[in-house]
């Protein structure tokens, strides 16, 4: 392969957020297309960019991110950076993005995927089925927040968001006796150990599309940057993504919309469970179907059908 490959006078930009999550998932590509290319970490430069979503200033605390509107909110600067060749590739927490790209970039690339899992954090508490009725528990994730009510209606569920530290300091002063977070953020940040918290398995607690995957984004026309994330493009991650972004795209859903869906393979073969809910968790429906791996997008398509017909017309109609 010719491939001009980047120098420390002429570097790959690697586009990100700034909190502490993303950096960490930039460093990680970083440390991959370094291995893979035998590159020191000079050949790269890490530009952090601040994002719609970072600004704190259009973000009271306490007003939920959906009332914003949160379709880019943390992408709509680096995508645009990305186009402007200020950056050369972009990393991104799949969860956060939307299931189309922008004209002129795509978005072909995974890296092997994390713990999907959420996990339950609580000083005082072993799970979701030990706290007492009436427990006051925090999240700022619609999904989270409809399944929680959904298993646990006596539960109150108030808006929480900030950094870990700020959630943690918010569970030790009472504010809340629990709160629930992605195992692979806690895993990336080197904070697992270092929590009280338990893992939640899929079926107490189906993830969000997605979970646990990193993307990086790309100029359509840059043969470089194709080349070196070809290289460690992790195809299995890819192969569940296809499902699981599937089902999302033919729900028309986004991270607004209390929507769940985890694919797993075994060998060739997939199995895709999903489940939508309403908001405040008083109706729920799930389902799974397994296919063919080379298959998944029409699985994810089909679930998505089968989950609206259990449902019934109008049942999105509240997003309106
Ligand atoms: N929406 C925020 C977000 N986006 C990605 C992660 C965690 C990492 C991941 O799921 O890949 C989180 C925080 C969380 O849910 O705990």
């Amino acid at each position: 392969m010719t491939m001009t490959l980047p120098t420390p006078a002429q570097p790959l930009k690697i586009g990100t957020r700034g909190s502490p999550l993303a950096l960490a998932q930039a460093h990680e590509t970083r440390d991959r297309l370094a291995a893979a290319f035998g590159l020191a970490a000079e050949a790269f430069e890490i530009v952090v960019i601040k994002t719609t979503g970072d600004d704190r200033s259009m973000i009271a605390a306490d007003r939920p991110l959906k009332e914003i509107g949160n379709k880019g909110l943390f992408t709509k600067e680096i995508e645009e950076q990305l186009l402007a060749g200020g950056i050369d590739i972009a990393v991104h927490s799949m969860k956060d993005m939307p299931v189309e790209q922008p004209a002129g970039l795509v978005l072909d690339c995974y890296l092997p995927r994390e713990d999907v899992r959420d996990a339950f954090i609580s000083p005082g508490h072993a799970g979701l089925a030990a706290l007492p009725a009436g427990t006051v528990v925090g999240t700022s994730s619609l999904r989270r927040r409809a399944q929680l009510l959904s298993r646990r209606p006596d539960l109150t569920v108030v808006e929480f968001r900030g950094n870990l530290q700020t959630r943690l300091k918010k569970l030790e002063n009472g504010t809340a006796a629990a709160t629930f977070l992605a195992m692979a953020g806690l895993n990336r940040m080197g904070m697992a150990g270092k929590v009280p918290m338990t893992a939640m398995s899929p079926d107490e607690m189906l993830p969000a599309v997605a979970q646990g995957a990193i993307g990086i984004e790309r100029r359509e026309n840059d043969p470089r940057a194709r080349d070196m994330l070809a290289r460690i493009h992790d195809s299995e991650t890819a192969t569940r993504l296809a499902a699981e972004r599937a089902f999302l795209a033919e729900l028309d859903g986004s991270c607004e919309t209390p929507i769940a869906g985890l694919a797993e393979l075994d060998g060739t073969s997939l199995r895709l469970r999903g489940e939508i809910l309403s908001p405040d968790g008083s109706a729920a429906y799930s389902g799974e179907l397994t296919g063919p791996a080379t298959d998944g997008a029409d699985l994810g398509r089909q679930l998505a059908r089968d989950l609206l017909t259990q449902a019934g017309p109008g049942f999105f109609a509240w997003r309106d």
